[in-house]
């Protein structure tokens, strides 16, 4: 067995490692979002607003849309995660309120 790694592994894992550091910011950027969304339910809760608001909402996935668009990637499958993404807010501020 040789301990030295053929040049096309180290090239796997050097893309691995730009995945893993892609995947870090990735969850970086969502705690980014919830810790914004947290502070958007403060000021709904000092407004007496609703925590869910449909037109945000909608512009939100409008908006993931057109990003998917603008960088090639599958619009559906975008649109998903933000998806998530609100849902995830939502039980949040419903838990911070
Ligand atoms: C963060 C908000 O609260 C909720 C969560 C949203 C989101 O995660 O983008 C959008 C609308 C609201 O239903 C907001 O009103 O902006």
């Amino acid at each position: 067995m040789s301990t030295n790694p053929n040049p096309e592994d180290m090239s796997l894992d050097e893309l691995r490692d730009e995945i893993r550091t892609i995947d870090r910011e990735i969850v970086e950027k969502i705690a980014q979002r919830t810790y914004v969304a947290d502070t958007i339910a403060q000021v709904k809760d000092e407004k007496g607003l609703p925590t869910t608001d449909e037109q945000q909402e909608q512009a939100v996935m409008d908006r993931a849309g057109d990003n998917a668009e603008q960088f090639d990637v599958d619009e559906n499958l975008v649109k998903a995660i933000f998806r998530l993404l609100i849902e995830l807010n939502k039980v949040e501020q419903r838990e911070s309120r």
